[in-house]
């Protein structure tokens, strides 16, 4: 049985609609919504959670509809926990105080949490002697205190440095396998959600634009919209394969092709597929280089980790 079934779920929010979302979750299965800012990646999260009234549709948790604020007292349910983008920790307490009050686990297993949260040596501290990240892993493990079932994280990566994002995966990891709670989280910049992820969801305008396993939907992306969400991409169409002769041994089936800046190999002129490019601009992104590559009248953008000669002007691209 599904853990979480989303059908159908409709919610005008002024000039924005969500519109017909449907997918179902397992249990333990990772799931992640990306899309641009606006696309409405929070506004589900909060209905799914019971906590924004949706106007059609349902959301049925372990079998049971969610209800929303409107149906009950106490919007929310029990066995759904929610991080907002914009939690809230109260001033003036020290963390444990304030994790004590929430928790409703036996002593050594909220200890086991708190380390595992990577919170046990901060629990002494008061709000402001916290960093942003954390403060986030603070109110994650307070909300891990009411054991739920479904963890629903609203872009638990933005604002947070390298380091505390690689914490945050890695709690997020273990929350997963030692805890078996099962994780849905949303992302505008879903290469952070790449390694984590079983399946992406990829919104845009209050609709699902394609839902795929992480490496289907970075390596086949629908359309223009969703290659850019992870990152840079170079669109090839029926036409381009004058300039890309080795690009009709790839299917294309009256559709645009996709390849990503690495599916590109820099080779000699002596390589039977050779192509040759005159090398417009070189960037440095610390593990690899980006060169833009103009072929013809096509712009094309390769990754390498060698990078051509400063006082090279050409090079030849095989794929
Ligand atoms: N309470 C509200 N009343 C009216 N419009 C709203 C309300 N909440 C959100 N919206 C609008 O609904 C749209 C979707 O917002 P939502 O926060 O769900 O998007 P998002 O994809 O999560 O964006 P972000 O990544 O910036 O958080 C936006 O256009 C937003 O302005």
């Amino acid at each position: 049985m599904h853990l979480l079934s989303v059908s159908s779920l409709y919610k005008q929010q002024g000039s924005f609609a969500l519109k017909d979302i449907s997918f179902q979750q397992s249990p333990f299965q990772k799931i992640a919504i990306a899309g641009e800012t606006g696309s409405g990646k929070s506004t589900l999260l909060k209905i799914i959670a019971g906590l924004v009234q949706p106007d059609g549709g349902q959301v049925l948790f372990e079998g049971k509809r969610v209800t929303g604020p409107l149906e009950q007292l106490v919007p929310g349910h029990p066995g759904i926990a929610y991080l907002s983008q914009h939690y809230e920790l109260r001033n003036n307490y020290r963390m444990e105080e304030l994790l004590e009050y929430a928790n409703k686990l036996p002593e050594e297993k909220a200890q086991a949490l708190y380390r595992l949260c990577r919170i046990d040596h901060l629990l002494k501290r008061k709000n402001d002697q916290l960093s942003g990240g954390e403060k986030q892993r603070i109110a994650l493990a307070k909300l891990l205190t009411q054991t739920p079932r479904l963890l629903l994280l609203d872009e638990p990566f933005s604002n947070l440095d390298p380091i505390h994002k690689n914490i945050l995966k890695r709690v997020l990891e273990d929350i997963g396998k030692e805890w078996q709670i099962t994780c849905l989280l949303t992302s505008h910049d879903p290469l952070d959600t790449l390694s984590w992820a079983d399946e992406i969801i990829a919104m845009k305008d209050g609709q699902i634009v394609q839902q795929a396993p992480a490496e289907e939907i970075y390596r086949n992306p629908l359309n223009d919209y969703i290659a850019g969400l992870f990152g840079s991409y170079n669109r090839f169409d029926k036409t381009d394969v004058v300039l890309f002769p080795s690009l009709s041994a790839l299917p294309m089936n009256g559709k645009p092709l996709y390849l990503r800046p690495e599916q590109f190999r820099i080779v000699t002129a002596a390589d039977a597929d050779a192509v040759k490019g005159a090398i417009q601009q070189i960037s440095f992104w610390g593990s690899y280089y980006e060169i833009q590559v103009l072929i013809g009248h096509k712009q094309v953008v390769v990754k390498t980790m060698q990078p051509p000669d400063p006082q090279q002007e050409w090079l030849y691209l095989s794929l």
